[in-house]
């Protein structure tokens, strides 16, 4: 496989704040990633590093084999969909589709036309009229239609209803079967898109925590649920990754589990229950399910 963006100790201080902390990762060609974390955790930082719009204060970064800063032919492979984009002033939907093509060599045209449809966009509202959620899918119909080979989606749902979200995955994934290429995608509603993904980057503090095919990482942790003397009897000196209990029960979330140790445990009375992303996510990171839902 190749990977079209490379970095090695990566490091951006922000003063005292370490915001991207020796970050070493590759991303493979034609792959959805998820770049998952807690707010402040230095997903924006690093998107923001590779694609040439913050400095790196240490470590290398190569985007289709070349330092991304000021890299016009590369850049012009890139596209960063952020909430905070800013726009002219006075500038309606349509202007902003209709500049899109300039920096996006690959944008289809067809499909714009089918997202503003999909997405009910009023075209010849101005930008600073839209509602939140209108706002967000001008971003999100920048980043389809604009099919960069390099696509980062920093939370690009915000505002977005669930009728609207569902059909942004839909056509992400519809559209990337078509025409793959390499998507990052950044997000708290880690439940709704666990399916897309294809790779999972966790990044906590800075620091990355896990870098993992998603399937592998599906099947990396289990959940031990039973009285409490039996679970713990099983978990003995397994790695456990989280532990909750009620009276005599209780629930320990515990690193893969072979299937001989499956069937001891099943055989021992205890109930086995997957462990979702987001739930892997929490325990790794020591967010509370709540402080993600918060943070959507
Ligand atoms: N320009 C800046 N100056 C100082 N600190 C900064 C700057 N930009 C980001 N930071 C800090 O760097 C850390 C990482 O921020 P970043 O925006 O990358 O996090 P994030 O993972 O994208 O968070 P969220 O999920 O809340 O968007 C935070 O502590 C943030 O306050």
């Amino acid at each position: 496989m190749t990977a079209v963006v490379r970095t090695r100790g990566l490091t951006r201080e922000y003063k005292e704040l370490t915001a991207v902390d020796d970050v070493t990762i590759e991303f493979e060609e034609n792959r959805i990633h998820g770049l998952l974390g807690r707010n402040g955790a230095g997903k924006t930082t690093l998107m923001s590093l590779l694609t040439g719009q913050e400095f790196a204060t240490r470590g290398e970064i190569e985007v289709f084999g070349q330092d991304p800063v000021e890299n016009a032919a590369v850049l012009s492979q890139v596209s960063f969909i952020r909430e905070s984009q800013r726009y002219p002033e006075d500038f309606q939907v349509r202007h902003v589709l209709g500049t899109a093509p300039r920096f996006l060599p690959h944008w289809d045209q067809d499909f714009a036309d089918r997202l503003i449809d999909d997405f009910r966009l009023p075209v010849k509202r101005r930008i600073k009229k839209l509602s939140r959620g209108q706002l967000s899918a001008v971003g999100v119909i920048v980043g389809l239609a604009g099919r960069a080979p390099l696509t980062f989606f920093d939370e690009p749902y915000l505002g977005l209803d669930a009728v609207a979200r569902q059909l942004f995955y839909d056509r992400l994934l519809e559209d990337y079967s078509e025409n793959p290429r390499t998507i990052v995608l950044s997000t708290h509603l880690i439940d709704e898109v666990a399916q897309l993904l294809e790779h999972v980057i966790v990044i906590d503090n800075g620091r990355i925590v896990v870098d993992q095919e998603a399937d592998a990482l599906r099947g990396s942790a289990t959940t031990v649920v039973g009285r409490r003397a039996d679970v713990e009897a099983f978990v003995g000196a397994r790695e456990v990754l989280g532990r909750e209990g009620i009276g005599g029960l209780a629930s320990v979330t515990v690193a893969g589990l072979s299937p001989d140790e499956r069937r001891a445990a099943t055989a021992a009375g205890l109930e086995l229950a997957p462990v979702s992303l987001q739930q892997l996510v929490v325990r790794l990171t020591g967010a509370t399910d709540t402080d993600l839902e918060k943070s959507a």
